[in-house]
């Protein structure tokens, strides 16, 4: 029924009483045919309505009514994370109610009060505590034709009463409606453990404006206001510095507890803390709303509708299982009283126990509440994945594709040699810093980390980059420019020989040698062959070593993907203890091998900054993306984005997909178990309805306590 729309304003708010499904379903149809609301999307684990409108024929203020008519009230301001109240929560209200009755029902009994007394509380409590799951699944019958769980616990109640056992329907009702309750408790509280994130960032901020400061509330911050974060306090929204030096406690944001220094020109985040002695002066670049840790929360709180492969399956297989439980509920019922004359009251009974024994929802919440802990602790550890299946797929990942510079290396690398070829060719160049110069002239046009290199190079020798003309780069190989009238390349070693076929060997040794000590060399020349090389090397990240060696552990094998040449690639995957090194390739041929790897090995994740290398990270089962923090392209294009730039955070991922698809199994197993132990003896007679109920509410709570662990991880 969404329909997407091209223009149109956003609305997000975030309403009370949203909380399954069902309700979602509800706010659709209740919103459906409203004049001028192009796109509805519904977040019930968020309890987030996102509406796309066109604002010229409603408003914010109609939608809002309109929520509100429907029941579902949207929150003013901002939304806290409020630890859940459960007696605010209706469900609870009348769960406790019911049980009060169904006690009080049973002393009334007790003490010698005529039957009618006491069935009749039995009644009541069956009416209150069963309302709203009553309600589910009439509603759930007729608009979507659907027999779900609450059906069956529903058919099996009805029943039980009009067997004249209230006092077992009362205990089913009362008993089912608490798990109900917990249910949407424990949404509540997975919610707001995500929400909490947000907390951290301040309420107000301290503003300069027109040369005085001034507080005011975080949400008016505009993009260019510049506000003050004093020692102590933490980061209002995400911003640049400008003046003032300290350092940064960025765990909020990265989950790494490492202090940063901070100085004119970083950029600093939302949520993270002013640990050191220096006040600082930032120019905001984002808005509250907008900043990397307002976008972490709403992805996470995207990702957890996003289901994975197994749920998805658990939960068709739920939609044919509980038709076929009432079906043959039925035929229990039935059958052995018609063909065998069996007594119809015995009959009955174990049909309604059997129904109850084979409901399905353990087994049903198994998954999503496992899941969706999990998300959760990820984005508080600095990790953000992107929905339950990327869960199962970094669970299953067997191989890890790493990009070479800025994932195994820093990304900045150093200009470390700069030699002259011995002949000169015809004493084109005198001097190291007349290479330089050349060198850096060219360079200064080209964006590539090694270009940086020694254009930052040329400027720390104080050589005075040449004025080329006409730029090209060379994608993958290098770059080319118009010098004094001659073209003038700069490049890899390949370059000269194999696309200009210049033969490169005066520098041959040298290059080798600079090679195998895992420098990458560039030569600048020209058509005729080189005049001199450049030597650059980039400094491994610190813990890629240990990071390396832990997913060893994990038993995933390490490749290594990179334009770079073999040699130095190798000279590198060695002092990191990469197992697989591919090296020489185009931007497309990392797409080719991590097809390649995936077709080997099956899963394959592949890790990268996500800017350059995109194509290769859509290409992998997992694409991480790395340093995503103040990234908006990695952030949204990756699969899983680690807000540091630390690969200890993979190995982190991995270990918690893998822990949680455990929880998830040990989940389904126990509940299928449960499940079948209840059904045969419920078939058999040996089981009343109050132990069949019993035995599937306590599995039920064992399942959610167990996933619930994965919000501690
Ligand atoms: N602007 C440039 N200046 C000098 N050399 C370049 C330039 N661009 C590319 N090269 C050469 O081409 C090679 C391949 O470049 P490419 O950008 O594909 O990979 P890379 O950045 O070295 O490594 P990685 O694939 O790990 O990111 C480089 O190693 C370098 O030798
Ligand atoms: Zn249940």
């Amino acid at each position: 029924m969404a329909t997407t729309a091209k223009r149109g304003k956003e609305l997000e708010l975030y309403v009370t009483n949203l909380d399954c499904e069902h309700d979602a379903g509800v706010i659709e149809r209740g919103l459906d045919g409203v004049p001028g609301l192009l796109e509805v999307r519904i977040y019930p684990k968020a309890a987030k309505v996102v509406l796309t409108y066109d604002p010229e024929r409603t408003s914010d203020e109609t939608l809002k009514e309109r929520l509100q008519a429907l029941g579902f009230p949207p929150q003013r301001g901002r939304v806290l994370a409020e630890p859940p109240k459960p007696w605010r929560n209706p469900k609870v209200l009348t769960s406790a109610a019911s049980g009060v009755l169904l006690l009080v029902g049973w002393l009334v009994g007790l003490a010698g009060v005529p039957e009618p007394v006491s069935t009749g509380l039995y009644l009541v409590a069956i009416v209150t505590g069963g309302y709203f799951f009553g309600r589910e699944a009439i509603e759930e019958l007729i608009f979507e034709r659907a027999i779900g769980i609450e059906l069956l616990m529903s058919t099996a109640a009805v029943v039980a009463t009009a067997m004249g056992q209230a006092a077992e329907g009362a205990m089913l009702v009362f008993l089912y409606s608490i798990s109900e309750a917990a249910e949407g408790y424990t949404e509540d509280k997975t919610r707001s453990a995500i929400r909490a994130l947000m907390d951290l960032a301040p309420k107000m901020a301290l503003v300069r404006r027109d040369g005085r400061e001034v507080e005011i509330p975080v949400e008016e911050l505009a993009v260019d206001d510049v506000f003050i974060v004093r020692p102590g306090q933490a980061v209002a929204t995400d911003g640049v510095v400008l003046v003032g030096e300290s350092s940064v406690n960025q765990a909020p944001v990265t989950g790494e507890s490492v202090h940063v220094e901070k100085g004119p020109g970083d950029t600093v985040f939302a949520g993270t803390i002013n640990a050191g002695e220096g006040a600082l002066e930032v120019r905001a670049t984002k808005t509250f709303a907008d900043n990397t840790i307002a976008r972490i929360i709403q992805m996470v709180e995207e990702a957890q509708e996003r289901k994975g492969k197994s749920q998805r399956f658990i939960e068709r297989f739920g939609r044919r299982y509980s038709p076929a439980v009432l079906l043959f509920g039925v035929l229990l019922a039935v059958v052995p009283p018609l063909a065998f004359g069996a007594p119809w009251e015995t009959w009955i009974t174990r049909a309604t126990v059997f129904i109850v024994a084979a409901a399905p929802c353990a087994l049903v919440i198994s998954i999503p509440i496992t899941l969706v802990a999990a998300l959760g602790t990820a984005a508080r550890n600095g990790v953000l994945i992107k929905g339950g299946v990327y869960v199962e797929e970094l669970a299953k990942v067997r191989v890890v594709a790493l990009d070479k510079t800025g994932t195994i290396t820093r990304g900045e690398p150093e200009v470390t040699d700069v030699l002259l070829c011995p002949d000169g060719v015809a004493g084109r160049i005198s001097s190291s810093d007349e290479l330089v110069a050349v060198a850096a002239g060219i360079e200064r046009r080209s964006e590539h980390p090694l270009a940086r290199a020694i254009v930052r190079y040329a400027e720390a020798t104080g050589a005075r980059p040449t004025e080329p003309a006409e730029f090209r780069a060379l994608p993958g190989a290098g770059a080319m420019a118009r010098l004094d009238g001659a073209t003038v390349y700069i490049g890899s070693p390949d370059l000269f020989q194999s696309r200009l076929g210049v033969a490169v060997d005066a520098v041959r040794e040298e290059i080798e040698r600079l090679q195998g000590e895992g420098k990458t060399v560039v030569l600048v020349g020209d058509e005729r062959g080189p005049w001199g090389l450049v030597a650059i090397r980039d400094t491994i990240r610190p813990n890629a070593r240990q990071a390396i060696a832990a997913l060893h552990e994990l038993g995933v094998k390490v490749a290594m993907l990179t334009g770079d040449n073999a040699r130095t690639a190798h000279a590198i995957a060695r002092e990191v203890g990469i197992d697989e090194v591919y090296a020489d390739l185009k931007p497309e041929d990392k797409v080719a091998k991590v097809r390649e790897l995936a077709q080997q090995h099956g899963h394959v994740a592949m890790v990268g900054d996500g800017v350059n290398d995109a194509p290769a990270l859509a290409e992998a089962t997992v694409g991480v993306a790395m340093g995503a923090a103040g990234t908006d392209v990695a952030l949204e294009t990756a699969d899983v984005a680690l807000m540091a730039d630390d690969l200890e955070k993979l190995v982190y991922a991995l270990r918690l997909a893998r822990r949680t698809q455990g929880v998830v199994n040990q989940n389904l197993a126990l509940s299928a178990a449960v499940i079948g132990a209840l059904v045969v003896g419920a078939i058999a007679g040996v089981f009343t309805l109050p132990i069949a109920v019993l035995g599937h509410e306590i599995s039920e709570f064992v399942v959610i306590a167990s996933g619930l662990r994965m919000l501690r991880s």
